[in-house]
């Protein structure tokens, strides 16, 4: 089973407008509400997938109750913890560029935080928890790092969504995988921007180094590469009109792990990895099943 801990989910509303003016009233050509937050969409992406998952974190209130009823819609199973406060709601404003506009989020008690430590209970071995996306209001910063013993006890793996110095302190827990974009990465080690794919690999073994278990780097448009101790790989982006890009690392992050969950083939989950990012950037709302076993056949993996 692969778990995703969302401890702020969102409903994410999505509006489009061609031009956008600040300071005016703008009239909206289009706008839909769906269900968000990191780890929601990797549980979304692994239903596509037909994979096991719950999705586990804090909802509440009546945003809460949208985003429970439209899973319920999809057939995703969710566990969550129910909190007084409301879910927040983000904006993602779509006109000539991506805006988003993102909420702090609700404040979490301590009673929440327990009821919610108590749902890692269920973990056995073999299962996966991907934790990804901020922190609301009232949890410690270390508050991910906190729940990596409560994962390990059970002989379950980890992922965490993170970047900087918070993803270089998980890496001695031997997260299941790590997924920078070359920009994180460069960043991570205080290196300026790449210039060639070697570089990449050499600051990505780094991350093996320290103590990932698979290591992903998103290019966007340039494609991906995996790396391993001894070997690098490079995947193919196909080309196609973006129309979303929100979402498209977590499909990705889904595709991954949910992928190497079931075969153990780190090959075969990059694949699906990419397949799944892009579906994600091809289509309005996250990807479809259909899209991503579309987008995965023209996908090429070469050995560098
Ligand atoms: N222009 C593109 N064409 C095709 N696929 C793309 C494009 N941009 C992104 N993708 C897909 O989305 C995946 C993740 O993209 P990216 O490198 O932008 O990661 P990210 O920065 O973590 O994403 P996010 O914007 O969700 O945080 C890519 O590996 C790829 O599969
Ligand atoms: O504010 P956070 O938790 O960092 O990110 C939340 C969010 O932007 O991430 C998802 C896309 O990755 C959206 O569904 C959601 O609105």
């Amino acid at each position: 089973m692969i778990y995703s801990v969302t401890l702020n989910p969102s409903i994410d509303y999505v509006v489009g407008l061609n031009n956008l003016t600040l300071g005016r009233v703008n009239r909206l050509d289009n706008s839909v509400l769906l269900p968000g937050g990191k780890g929601i969409n990797v549980s979304r992406i692994l239903k596509a997938l037909d994979l096991p998952t719950t999705a586990l974190g804090f909802i509440g209130g009546f945003t809460g109750q949208f985003i429970t009823d439209q899973l319920a819609k999809l057939d995703l199973p969710c566990a969550f913890t129910e909190i007084h406060d409301n879910t927040r709601i983000n904006v993602k404003l779509k006109a000539e560029d991506e805006t988003e506009l993102n909420a702090p989020g609700p404040q979490i008690s301590a009673e929440e935080i327990a009821a919610f430590k108590g749902q890692l209970d269920q973990l056995q071995s073999g299962d996966v928890v991907v934790m990804a996306g901020s922190l609301p209001n009232g949890l410690p910063e270390s508050f991910y790092r906190d729940l990596i013993p409560l994962i390990h006890e059970h002989g379950a793996d980890f992922v965490i969504d993170t970047t900087g110095q918070a993803l270089l302190d998980t890496l001695p827990d031997h997260p299941l995988v790590v997924k920078p974009n070359h920009h994180e990465l460069a960043e991570l080690f205080g290196d300026p921007e790449y210039t060639s794919l070697d570089e990449i690999v050499t600051a990505g073994r780094k991350l093996l180094d320290l103590g990932a278990q698979h290591v992903l780097v998103s290019m966007a448009g340039a494609g991906a590469l995996m790396i391993t101790a001894d070997k690098a790989w490079h995947g193919t982006v196909p080309a196609g009109k973006v129309q979303n890009s929100v979402g498209a690392g977590d499909s990705m992050l889904a595709g991954f792990t949910g992928t190497f969950a079931t075969t153990h083939d780190p090959l075969a989950s990059f694949q699906v990895a990419i397949a799944c990012g892009s579906a994600t950037a091809f289509s309005t709302d996250l990807a479809s099943a259909a899209k991503i076993a579309e987008v995965k056949s023209t996908i090429t993996i070469t050995e560098l």
